[in-house]
């Protein structure tokens, strides 16, 4: 459960950390999102759900203010985020899928750049140490495995102490001990006052972290609130693919 009170101060935010409101975008002839509305609090872990297209990285970057939308409104953090300041986006945290990090870094020495330029070098050390990454940070990123370079992505995305954090599917494609690994700091960052969104195919996942579940599909929100609301007396899984198969409206 989240805690009552989390030790950042987030008075200027009134109303949830993320709202999407009626969100469409179109890429050429495809409909990425199709009136697609959710929201995600501080302090808690919000876990998206959805097949493959459904539109999951589309919303995430378009509230990152990385991508802007055809229709609808974002807010994060009580700001439209393709015109935030600086001082906005320094307290957004981003983890893409695909990493975006310098190849020819050692990943130690990435780690501390991103730590100075958001003036959180202190926060470094912990979370090499939270996400094992001791033993490669004199690697260059681009000879680290597939797991360790998401691990030093998160660890970016977090250094800043983000008050909200976009994961793109942090935990795909780790090792067991890994994925508990960066659940345990997933939970810490909600615990201090973090509103996580999480991406993620793996409902074991969405079972064990999250507060509340969004289920999207064909650039909708099919379902949103906690899994045991989803699941309705059954299981993630089951309500998932009935909430998400061809031709299910709301
Ligand atoms: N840059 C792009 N140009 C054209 N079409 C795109 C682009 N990005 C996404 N799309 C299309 O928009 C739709 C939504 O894609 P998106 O990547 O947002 O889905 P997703 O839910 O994140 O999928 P996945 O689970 O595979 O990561 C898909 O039909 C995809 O082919």
């Amino acid at each position: 459960m989240a805690p009552a009170q989390p030790d950042l101060d987030f008075t200027v935010v009134s109303g949830p950390a993320v709202d999407v409101q009626h969100l469409t975008h179109r890429y050429g002839r495809t409909l990425a999102l199709d009136d697609l509305s959710w929201s995600a609090d501080s302090a808690a872990i919000t876990c998206v759900l959805g097949p493959n297209g459904a539109g999951k990285t589309t919303a995430m970057e378009i509230a990152e203010g990385l991508r802007r939308a055809d229709g609808g409104s974002v807010r994060v953090l009580d700001a439209d985020p393709w015109s935030a300041s600086a001082e906005h986006r320094a307290r957004v945290g981003v983890m893409l899928q695909d990493g975006g990090l310098p190849g020819s870094v050692g990943a130690g020495r990435f780690l501390d750049h991103v730590g100075r330029l958001v003036g959180r070098s202190d926060r470094v050390p912990a979370l090499v140490d939270a996400l094992d990454i001791g033993g490669f940070v004199q690697t260059t990123v681009r000879r680290l495995s597939g797991g360790q370079r998401q691990r030093v992505a998160l660890a970016a995305a977090l250094v800043g102490e983000p008050a909200v954090a976009f994961l793109d599917e942090p935990t795909a494609g780790l090792d067991p001990h890994a994925r508990l690994d960066v659940w345990d700091l997933i939970r810490a960052e909600r615990d201090r006052g973090c509103a996580v969104i999480v991406t993620t195919h793996s409902f074991e996942e969405a079972e064990r972290l999250a507060d509340k579940v969004v289920v999207m599909a064909a650039g909708r929100s099919v379902a949103e609130g906690p899994v045991a609301t989803i699941a309705d007396g059954g299981d993630l899984e089951t309500a998932y693919f009935a909430l998400t198969r061809p031709g299910h409206t709301r």
